[in-house]
């Protein structure tokens, strides 16, 4: 296998804070310019603050790059697997310099978010643009993965072993609650090309809906799911996606639901939505209520994922030889991608 004409990987993430004094920083990185108010970005602070300052994202992105070089290497590739954030070192302009000066001109990207949005991929191009701009490199990008079957697949293996941890503890009715990141209700409408199906909301049912059924025939168990938010910020009077996993929590304690599955399918990795949103608010919702509540994992470096990814890269590479045909839907480099940031005041 060769990767050719690319001779590096670039991974492209969001970034997070290691230490306390990179809280307040990152906040300013992740809000500038944005709507976001001050109270927000406070509370948001102290959500890091509760994990010692620190934001898991870093490490877990390192775990899943070595999980990406082990496989590549397994197929005998061995180049370099690299990371640029967007909001904290090392950041993608500095990344991309380091490319540039060990003599690397055509690498292949590949952003952490699994679904189509401004913020999930259009967003990661211009990031990758700007990091290249004025540079000797050309960066292609892989699309956005959430809708293949390994992701899928993952998924579902998470969701029977957390069916299994909670039929452990409850043997009536259980509910799956999918969530993912809010996002606003026009930054949806504008995911990638605008067709309704093509929404931010609508990838993400499919998806659930997939996982669901590949779960329940797994499990021998039909299950009773839908989908949630977490993580909403922006102004108050802006309209974004829910309900809001907390107060769907409400809702189900009351309707002769037993226990919940949390399934935070809208992220790769254990981020701090994750840490924070669910395993500590959405769980002491759960526990007020008396609901049993127990949170699926994410996909993580599962080696189906981890397989799809590589092949999502070797499958990139032999379109730019001219050896495949080219299914790529977001490419920056020829004007053809989802839709830009619409406005939100
Ligand atoms: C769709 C989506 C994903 C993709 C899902 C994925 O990739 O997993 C994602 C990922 C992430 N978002 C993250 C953190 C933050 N997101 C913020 C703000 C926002 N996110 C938005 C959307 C998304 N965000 C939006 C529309 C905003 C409003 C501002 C804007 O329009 O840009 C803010 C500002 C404060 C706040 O308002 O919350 C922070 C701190 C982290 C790092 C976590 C860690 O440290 O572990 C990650 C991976
Ligand atoms: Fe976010």
């Amino acid at each position: 296998m060769t990767l050719a004409p690319y001779s590096a990987v670039l991974f492209a993430s969001y970034g997070g804070p290691n230490e306390p004094d990179d809280v307040l920083p990152f906040m300013r990185n992740a809000t500038a310019g944005r709507n976001i108010p001050d109270e927000r970005l406070l509370e948001v602070s102290e959500h890091y603050m509760l994990f010692g300052g620190r934001s898991p994202i870093n490490e877990l992105n390192a775990a899943l790059m070595d999980a990406v070089r082990a496989e590549l290497a397994r197929r005998g590739v061995d180049v370099p697997v690299v990371i640029g954030n967007r909001n904290w070192e090392p950041y993608l302009g500095d990344t991309v310099d380091d490319l540039v000066a060990a003599g690397h001109r055509q690498v292949i990207a590949l952003a952490t978010s699994a679904y189509r949005s401004y913020s999930s991929c259009r967003q990661y191009c211009e990031d990758l643009d700007g990091a290249r701009s004025g540079k000797d490199i050309a960066i292609d990008k892989i699309d956005p993965f959430a809708e293949t079957p390994e992701f899928v697949a993952a998924n579902a293996r998470a969701v029977v072993d957390g069916v299994r941890a909670l039929r452990e503890r409850v043997q009536g009715e259980l509910r799956v609650l999918f969530v993912t990141h809010s996002i606003p209700l026009t930054m949806n409408q504008a995911s990638y090309t605008g067709e309704p199906d093509s929404r931010y909301d609508a990838q993400h049912l499919r998806v659930a809906e997939a996982v669901a059924r590949e779960a329940s025939e797994a499990l021998g168990e039909a299950l009773t799911w839908e989908l949630t938010y977490c993580s909403r910020s922006g102004a108050p009077h802006i309209p974004w996606l829910e309900p809001d996993v907390n107060d769907r929590l409400e809702e189900v304690a009351g309707e002769d639901v037993d226990g919940v599955l949390a399934v935070p399918f809208g992220f790769i990795n254990d981020h701090m939505e994750v840490a924070y949103d669910l395993d500590t608010e959405a769980k002491a919702t759960a526990e007020r209520l008396g609901l049993p509540y127990v949170r699926a994992a994410t996909v993580g470096t599962d080696p189906g994922f981890v397989a799809m990814l590589v092949d999502k890269l070797l499958h990139r590479a032999a379109v730019a030889r001219g050896e495949a045909e080219d299914t790529t839907i977001c490419q920056f480099s020829t004007g053809r991608c989802c839709l830009p940031r619409p406005a939100t005041h």
